[in-house]
């Protein structure tokens, strides 16, 4: 019925404070930049083009390009990526060829392979490109720099001479995505100023003088690593999201358990349910807090930047690199796994879940695929312990392996369930399995004489202990969550339930890994799923208060399953009847292809 809570004795279970809850989950963004920053998750263009002029422009390119792309006056495209390359970046093929006669920059695409494919925006809407182009001087190649180029015209948007545009045509299903230009783009020999190369990093002089940047070359990356620890922070929105729909569907869908006429049982209150759906709403606060340290994080590298201070510069990328590949792949895995907890209808487009697959999954793609995100942590970790041995001591994220002999040493001490509830002892587990798994790919790499050989040879290892130690850092920045001031009554209790299933959890979940880095015992592996099990049960009371706490208008979900008030049933069927083919009673196209079938007449008892 309209008006009715349908969900309100799930509700009145709740045992915090939902109101102090909704301010924790919301953190330091406003509900507007929560809602703001989902819906643009398919709108990148302004978010990347704009942040690449601030990071590789001189204030004087900065002055030019910055108002007018603020107010729209200019649309840019971060247009990078090609049709043959996109992780390796030094592998980018378009060329900008200074030509000092005219003191001009030469834009070309010397090959097919070197055609600008997937920036967004690129298809039909930019009107400019911040186009990454081997910078060549007098045949000398210098690597890839950013370039200003107009591509259209401002007056009748037509595609300027030299310049072949196209959208790259339609994406995964009929997800929003396709409401994203992302395009192609072809230079002939398009000349730009010399003053559209962005000199922010390293110059090109009237004479054509080569002035290399004076900081590490990989600042040039920095708009990347901007977009990655966002990324972070859009996987918390996404995942809860999903968790949101699916909990609260979960909590109105009945089935089977019904006695002498009782009602059915709420699916919610099967432990196989509990065990896919309570990690997810586990591992969304997980992600939105270890999203909030990025930030903070990066906000001090910038200031660090600012005054020529490099020194977090490698952490810095490691962990957003780290953190952008871990959180979207749980993200992505996680809608699913919300889909498939809402049976049959979460298959329906009205559940909200499909649309949000469907838009959210390249993100374990864009912005640096996963698995090469995970490699180039893997490549910080070998570098972090190589240095050791020079009496190197790893600082932040890495510190644990500046114990990592004594981590070497390390066995649980868990006795009991309870035991695994203690911070300490969770953290000194995830340390020792991290520590040991990059620690036996430092063995295993010395082995080889040649250590790129080896890095390839070991790379999946390498992708498993770069995990580990991603892991260690949300469970780490989780506990220290914890340990802020959190006022409410039962908010920190309930947070700390949920710290706790996402630890063991992982923990359950990579098993294998506690085991075999001798960590663990079985018989602790057994206890830390004993305790999984009893915080399901402290976490039911409160699920629907947790999600509730997102605080996303059923707008914003736009989901029949995961509606405030649970209706489901009869908004089910009322949004069915919305589709454009229960206009008719008769279906177009019967009359002429299926009634002539019917109509047939029987031959010989075969149709
Ligand atoms: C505001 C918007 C918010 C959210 C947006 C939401 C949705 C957006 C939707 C779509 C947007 C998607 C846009 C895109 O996809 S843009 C294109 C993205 N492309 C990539 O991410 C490419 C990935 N590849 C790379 O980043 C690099 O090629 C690389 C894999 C890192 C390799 O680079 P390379 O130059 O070859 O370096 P290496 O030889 O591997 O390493 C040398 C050295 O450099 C260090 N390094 C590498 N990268 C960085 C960095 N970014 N910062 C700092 N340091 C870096 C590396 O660790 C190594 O250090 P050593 O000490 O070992 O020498
Ligand atoms: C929706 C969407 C939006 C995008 N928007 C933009 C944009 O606005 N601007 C832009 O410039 N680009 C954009 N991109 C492109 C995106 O950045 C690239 O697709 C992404 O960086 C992955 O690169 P790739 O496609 O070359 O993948 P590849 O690197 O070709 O990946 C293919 C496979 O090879 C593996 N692989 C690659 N290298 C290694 C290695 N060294 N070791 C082990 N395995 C490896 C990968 O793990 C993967 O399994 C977008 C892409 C998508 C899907």
């Amino acid at each position: 019925m309209e008006g009715v809570d349908h969900l309100a004795h799930e509700r009145n279970k709740a045992q915090f404070d939902v109101a102090v809850m909704k301010a924790v989950w919301a953190g330091s963004r406003d509900a507007y930049e929560l809602f703001h920053r989902f819906s643009r998750l398919v709108a990148n263009d302004p978010e990347m083009f704009i942040p690449a002029i601030k990071a590789q422009a001189t204030e004087e390119q900065q002055k030019q390009w910055l108002p007018l792309a603020n107010k729209m006056k200019i649309i840019g495209s971060y247009t990078q990526t090609e049709l043959g390359h996109g992780s390796n970046v030094r592998g980018l093929e378009t060329t900008a060829t200074f030509d000092p006669k005219t003191d001009e920059f030469v834009l070309n695409s010397p090959t097919l392979t070197a055609t600008k494919w997937w920036p967004g925006g690129l298809g039909k809407i930019a009107t400019h490109a911040l186009a990454h182009a081997r910078l060549i001087i007098d045949d000398k190649d210098y690597g890839v720099h950013g370039f200003l180029v107009q591509l259209r015209s401002l007056d009748d948007h037509l595609t300027l001479p030299g310049i072949t545009i196209g959208d790259i045509g339609m994406k995964y299903g009929s997800g929003a995505y396709n409401t994203m230009d992302n395009g192609s783009l072809i230079f002939d020999h398009v000349r730009i100023p010399r003053n559209q190369m962005l000199m922010r990093l390293s110059q090109v002089t009237r004479e054509g003088k080569y002035v290399p940047s004076n900081v590490p070359r990989q600042l040039s990356y920095g708009t990347m690593v901007y977009v990655r620890q966002k990324i972070v922070f859009d996987a918390s929105i996404a995942l809860s999201r999903a968790v949101c729909i699916s909990t609260r569907y979960s909590a109105v869908r009945r089935q089977f358990g019904s006695h002498n006429g009782s009602p059915e049982t709420q699916v919610i209150d099967y432990k196989t349910q509990q065990a896919r759906l309570f990690p997810l709403l586990a591992s969304a606060y997980a992600i939105r807090f270890v999203s909030e340290w990025l930030n903070s994080f990066y906000k001090d590298l910038l200031q660090r930047l600012e005054a020529k201070d490099f020194s977090t510069l490698p952490e810095a990328h490691a962990c957003t690199a780290g953190l952008k590949s871990i959180t979207t792949s749980v993200a992505a895995d996680g809608i699913e796994e919300c889909r498939k907890l809402c049976g049959g209808h979460g298959y329906l487009t009205s559940s909200g879940l499909p649309e949000l697959s469907a838009v959210y999954i390249p993100a374990c793609t864009y912005e640096g695929d996963n698995v090469v995100m995970l490699l180039q942590v893997a490549r910080y970790l070998m570098k972090t312990i190589s240095q050791l041995k020079s009496g190197n001591k790893p600082v932040g994220t890495t510190a644990y392996l500046g114990r990592a002999e004594q981590l070497m040493q390390y066995h649980s001490d868990v006795l009991r369930a309870e035991d695994w509830l203690k911070p300490n002892v969770v953290v000194e587990a995830f340390e020792a399995r991290a520590a040991r798994m990059s620690m036996a790919c430092a063995q295993n790499l010395s082995k080889f004489n040649n250590p790129e050989d080896g890095f390839q040879e070991l790379s999946a290892d390498l992708v498993e202990a770069a995990t580990a130690h991603c892991q260690l850092i949300i469970v780490s920045k989780f506990i220290e969550k914890l340990q802020q001031d959190i006022p409410g009554k039962g908010v920190k209790e309930q947070l700390g339930v949920l710290r706790s299933i996402y630890a063991l959890f992982l923990l359950h979940k990579h098993i294998g890994d506690f085991l075999s880095t001798d960590c663990i015992t079985p018989k602790q592996g057994y206890l830390a799923n004993e305790q999984l099990r009893s915080l399901y049960s402290q976490v039911r009371p409160n699920a629907i208060a947790l999600v509730d706490a997102f605080n996303y208008t059923d707008h914003f979900l736009s989901s029949v399953l995961g509606r405030y008030d649970g209706n489901v049933y009869p908004k089910l069927y009322e949004e069915a009847w919305k589709d454009p083919l229960n206009d008719t009673s008769i279906p177009d196209g019967f009359h002429e292809y299926v009634q002539p079938m019917l109509k047939q007449p029987l031959h010989h008892g075969r149709l």
